[in-house]
């Protein structure tokens, strides 16, 4: 049998009851999984760690659910792992000393006309609740920081062609790791720049992505805005807290490397201060150890994280299920890749759920942070818009 190609697995995709697609942010390597052969629903990490344990020949995808709270929306959200049963990985190949790039599959479209979104709703009571939150931070000084999150409600004029939203995530978000996982009639889409954790050969990779703005329009501006971000007090806190507490809940899993300034991350939309953070992981400890030590960072849950957990849960209008969370891939060695499900949307017929958050400290302004997630729903929006 040939291997099939690109467009072959992804017309695949959109035929397969349970599928999955991860790829990398350079694209250099991307899998595509098919149909069930083991699946866990509502699997903490010490379930799937030892529904893991019990073997598996084939590498396992899926997501984490956030916190304890529940959805009523759908199983996919309350967290799904599988082993499909088939595997596909596109690898770019070193071939002779050339690195050949894959080629990315290309349709010839057939359609006419682009998915139109009919109906858009916001959580326009949002900044008001921040403010709330705000008005807590100035009079506690114990409490940091807690990442807030809204919804953006969609309806589509039809449903999603998949062929069309993995190519476009291909075509319009080159720097971000890709997640589409479907079930059914259930699909959760991330074009995430933040990788929670990977561990290869014994080494472990994390990152702290905090602390935003908004790309420029012209080289100059760009850099101007970049210049701003990395001497910006408020965003250089929230990103001093994440690396500090990464590093310090690292302590004892791993022996890390000498940890740089913070640099910039950039996503077509919006750019962030970035601080890679790589080590040795001492023998005995996994990935899955690690996802564990390190969920929720405070780029997604906040300092004190008991607090802000519970803070989450008062002032956010929805449980929130993948968005936010780890998902990604597990070897069936124990090593792969975790990511955070963030620039993120969960997709039931023509029904879409768009997620965003930000950083909340003592000294933000509501409708900056209001207009930072509005920012952040632009790489979904623009994949929407370009549908076929
Ligand atoms: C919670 C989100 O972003 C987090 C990750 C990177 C930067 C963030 C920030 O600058 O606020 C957030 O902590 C989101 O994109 O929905």
């Amino acid at each position: 049998m040939n291997f099939p190609n690109e467009l072959v697995l992804q017309e695949q995709f959109a035929a397969a009851k349970v599928a999955v697609y991860f790829a990398n942010p350079a694209k250099t390597t991307r899998y595509y999984g098919f149909e069930v052969k083991k699946e866990i629903f509502e699997g903490d990490f010490q379930a799937v760690q030892q529904w893991r344990a019990e073997g598996h020949t084939n590498p396992i995808f899926g997501g984490f659910k956030f916190d304890n709270q529940k959805t009523a929306l759908s199983k996919l959200m309350n967290g799904y792992f599988f082993e499909p049963q088939t595997v596909y990985e596109l690898v770019t190949k070193q071939v002779y000393g050339i690195k050949q790039k894959l080629p990315l599959a290309k349709s010839t479209p057939t359609y006419k006309q682009k998915n139109q979104i009919i109906q858009q709703r916001d959580e326009t009571t949002w900044p008001n609740r921040i403010n709330r939150v705000i008005d807590s931070l100035l009079t506690q000084a114990d409490k940091q920081k807690v990442v807030l999150g809204r919804q953006r409600l969609l309806q589509l004029a039809t449903e999603i062609n998949l062929v069309s939203l993995i190519q476009q995530l291909q075509e319009q978000q080159p720097n971000s790791y890709h997640f589409v996982l479907k079930y059914y009639d259930e699909v959760f889409v991330s074009a995430t720049p933040e990788r929670l954790v990977a561990v290869k050969d014994g080494q472990v990779a994390t990152a702290a992505v905090a602390g935003s703005i908004k790309r420029g329009t012209t080289p100059l501006e760009d850099t101007k805005l970049q210049t701003a971000l990395l001497n910006d007090h408020k965003n250089l806190q929230e990103h001093t807290y994440v690396v500090a507490t990464i590093v310090k809940k690292l302590a004892h899993l791993a022996k890390l490397d000498t940890i740089s300034q913070p640099g910039i991350l950039k996503t077509p939309q919006i750019q962030h201060l970035y601080t890679p953070i790589t080590g040795n992981l001492k023998a005995t400890k996994t990935l899955l150890d690690v996802a564990q030590r390190l969920h929720p960072t405070p780029a997604l849950g906040g300092i004190p994280v008991e607090w802000a957990l519970v803070i989450i849960k008062e002032t956010e209008t929805f449980a929130r299920g993948l968005f936010a969370s780890p998902i990604g891939m597990i070897m069936p060695n124990g090593d792969g890749e975790l990511v955070i499900g963030i620039r993120s949307m969960y997709v039931v017929a023509k029904t879409v759920r768009l997620f965003a958050g930000a950083g909340i400290l003592a000294e933000s302004q509501a409708q900056s942070e209001y207009q930072e997630t509005a920012l952040k729903m632009e790489p979904m929006m623009s994949l929407l818009e370009n549908l076929a």
